[in-house]
C-alpha cells in the first residue's frame, strides 16, 4: 500500500488515539482488491464512556464561546481539509472503492463546503425579539448538548462533516461512529478539527458495528442522534431513540423516480440518468433509479444511453482515468447480483451490463433493464448498486401516480423542456429533494432528506440547524403581576 492506511488505532477520543483491543476485530478491506488495508476494533463499553465523557466535558466549554469564535474553528478545518483534499481523496478511495476521480471532487470537498457553510452563518444563529404590547419574549437558541452521529458507508467524510458542521457551530459536542465497512476518514476529519482549534472532546469517533450504534442511542449522556443509513436501520434507531425522547435526523433509503419527458433534452436526459444511477457506482441514496421514460423518446433513450455507458472506463479507482468503480463490498454486490437476477426472472429485459468482471475485487458492470413495470422487485425495492431500472408511461398523471407508489421518498427529477409541466409535476411529487433538468445535485446551501420511509428532517442549509438546536422562551412582564386572588 503505498498510503499509510492503517491508523495510529481505531478510535479518537479526547483529542488522541485510543486502542481496546478487547472490541471485536474490524478488519477494513479495499474494494478494488478485496485486501486487508487495515485492522481496527470496535468499541467496548469502556471506549464509549470515554467518548461520551469527553464530549459531555468539551461541549459545557465549546457552548460558552461565541458563535463567532466556534465559526472561525470550522472555517479553519474547512480550509485544512480542502489543503488536503488529494490524501482525503485517496483516503476515501481505500474505504469505498470510489474513483478518484470522483473523491476528489465530491467528498472532502464537499465536507469542506458544510463546515465552511456552517461556520460562516455560526453567529447568526441568533433567537428573536418577541413585542407583545408592554410586556415583550425573546427566544434564545441553545444547543442540544451531546450529539450522536451514525453513518453508512458511501460518503464516509461528506456524511461525518454533514452531521458535525451543524451540530458544532449550534455549540453541541459529538461522538461520531462510521459505518462498520468504512470506518478510515471520519478519524481524519477528527484530527483536522482538533488541529483547526476545536477542544479535545468536541468531536470524538468510536468505531463498531450496531451494537455500539445501539450503545451510543441508549445512553442518557446523548441528547440527538442523526443517522445516515438504511429503512430497517431507521425504524430501530428511531424507535429506541423515542423511549427517551431524544431528538432525531433520519437519512434513509430511497427508490426514488425520474420521469423523462418526450419533449426532453435527449444527451440531458441520457446525462441526468447516468449521474442518477452510476455515479459511486450506483451507492447514492438519493439515486433516481426508476425512470420513467415517455413512449415517444424511450426508443431514442435507451440507444443513446447504450452508446454513452460503453464509455465508462472501469478499473483500477487510483486511475484518475477510471470513472466506474468496485461495489463497497463482497455483500453488497452479491445483494446486487440477487437483484439482478430477480430482474431477469420476473421479465425484465437487460439491455446491458450485470456482469461481475474478471478481476479481482468487488466489480458489477453497471446494468439497464427495460420493459420493468411497476410490481417487479427492481422497482420497489431499494438495490444500491448500479442497475437502472426504465419503466414506460403515457401520460403525465398516470406517471406521476406511478411515481408516487412507494413507500420512500426520498429525491425525484424531472426532465423535460416545458417549464410549466416541469414545476407542475415537481410540485405533487411526494419527495423531500427533488431536481428540474438535473440530478444528484447536492450543494450545501440546498437541504437534504426525505419524507415517509425515507426520513425526518433535514441536513444541510439554514434548515439543519433547527435540528441541532432549541429555543428556549423568555416572557418579560414589564408591570404588576395582576393574579386572581
Ligand atoms: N438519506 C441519506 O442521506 C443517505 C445517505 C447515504 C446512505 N443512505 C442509506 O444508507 C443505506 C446504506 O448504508 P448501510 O448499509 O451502511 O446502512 P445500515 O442501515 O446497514 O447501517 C447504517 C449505520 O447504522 C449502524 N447500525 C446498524 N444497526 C444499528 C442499530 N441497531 N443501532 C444503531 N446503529 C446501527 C451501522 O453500523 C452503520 O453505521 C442505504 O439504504 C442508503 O440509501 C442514506
Ligand atoms: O448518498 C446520499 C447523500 C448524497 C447525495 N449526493 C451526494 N451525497
Amino acid at each position: 500500500m503505498p498510503y499509510a492506511t492503517q491508523p495510529e488505532a481505531s478510535h479518537y477520543v479526547a483529542g488522541a488515539y485510543i486502542e481496546d483491543s478487547a472490541g471485536d476485530a474490524l478488519p477494513v478491506i479495499y474494494p478494488a482488491t478485496g485486501e486487508v488495508i487495515a485492522n481496527l476494533h470496535a468499541a467496548t463499553q469502556e471506549v464509549i464512556d470515554r467518548a461520551l465523557d469527553a464530549a459531555t466535558e468539551a461541549q459545557k466549554e465549546w457552548a460558552k464561546l461565541s458563535p463567532r469564535e466556534r465559526g472561525r474553528v470550522l472555517t479553519r478545518a474547512a480550509q485544512i481539509l480542502r489543503e488536503r483534499n488529494h490524501d482525503m481523496s485517496v483516503l476515501e478511495t481505500y474505504d469505498t472503492g470510489k474513483p478518484l476521480q470522483e473523491t476528489l471532487v465530491a467528498d472532502a470537498t464537499s465536507a469542506a463546503d458544510a463546515l465552511e457553510y456552517f461556520g460562516g452563518i455560526a453567529n447568526g444563529l441568533t433567537g428573536e425579539h418577541i413585542p407583545l404590547g408592554e410586556d415583550w419574549a425573546y427566544t434564545i437558541r441553545e444547543p442540544l448538548g451531546v450529539c450522536v452521529g451514525i453513518g453508512a458507508w458511501n460518503y464516509p467524510t461528506q456524511i461525518a462533516a454533514w452531521k458535525a458542521a451543524p451540530a458544532l457551530a449550534c455549540g453541541n459536542a459529538m461522538v461520531f461512529k462510521p459505518s462498520e465497512v468504512t470506518p478510515l476518514c471520519a478519524l481524519k476529519l477528527a484530527e483536522i478539527l482538533e488541529e483547526a482549534g476545536a477542544p479535545k472532546g468536541l468531536f470524538n469517533v468510536v468505531q463498531g458495528y450496531g451494537a455500539v450504534g445501539h450503545a451510543l442511542i441508549t445512553d442518557p449522556r446523548v441528547a440527538k442522534v442523526s443517522l445516515t443509513g438504511s429503512v430497517p436501520t431507521g425504524r430501530k434507531v428511531y424507535s429506541t431513540a423515542a423511549e427517551q425522547m431524544k431528538h432525531v435526523t433520519m437519512e434513509l433509503g430511497g427508490k426514488s423516480p425520474l420521469v423523462i419527458f418526450d419533449d426532453a433534452d435527449l444527451d440531458n436526459a441520457v446525462g441526468g440518468a447516468i449521474l442518477a444511477n452510476f455515479y459511486s457506482s450506483g451507492q447514492i441514496c438519493s439515486n433516481g433509479t426508476r425512470v420513467f421514460v415517455q413512449k415517444g423518446i424511450k426508443e431514442a433513450f435507451l440507444k443513446r444511453l447504450s452508446e454513452r455507458l460503453s464509455q465508462a472506463i472501469i478499473g483500477d479507482p487510483m486511475d484518475e482515468e477510471t470513472n466506474f468503480g468496485p461495489m463497497v463490498s463482497e455483500r453488497q454486490m452479491e445483494i446486487v447480483k440477487g437483484y439482478l437476477a430477480k430482474g431477469l426472472a420476473e421479465g425484465a429485459r437487460l439491455i446491458t451490463g450485470g456482469d461481475q468482471v474478471d478481476r479481482p475485487g468487488y466489480y458489477l458492470t453497471p446494468a439497464i433493464f427495460a420493459d420493468v413495470t411497476d410490481d417487479m422487485t427492481i422497482a420497489r425495492e431499494e438495490i444500491f448498486g448500479p442497475v437502472m431500472a426504465v419503466l414506460d408511461f403515457e401520460e403525465e398523471d398516470e406517471v406521476i401516480a406511478r411515481a408516487n407508489d412507494t413507500e420512500f421518498g426520498l429525491s425525484a427529477g424531472v426532465f423535460t423542456r416545458d417549464i410549466s409541466r416541469a414545476h407542475r409535476v415537481i410540485g405533487q411529487l411526494r419527495a423531500g429533494t427533488c431536481f428540474v433538468n438535473s440530478y444528484n445535485d447536492a450543494p450545501v446551501e440546498m437541504p437534504f432528506g426525505g419524507v415517509k420511509m425515507s426520513g425526518v428532517g433535514r441536513e444541510n442549509a439554514k434548515a439543519a440547524i433547527e435540528h441541532y438546536s432549541q429555543l428556549k422562551s423568555v416572557y418579560v412582564r414589564m408591570g404588576d403581576v395582576e393574579a386572581p386572588f
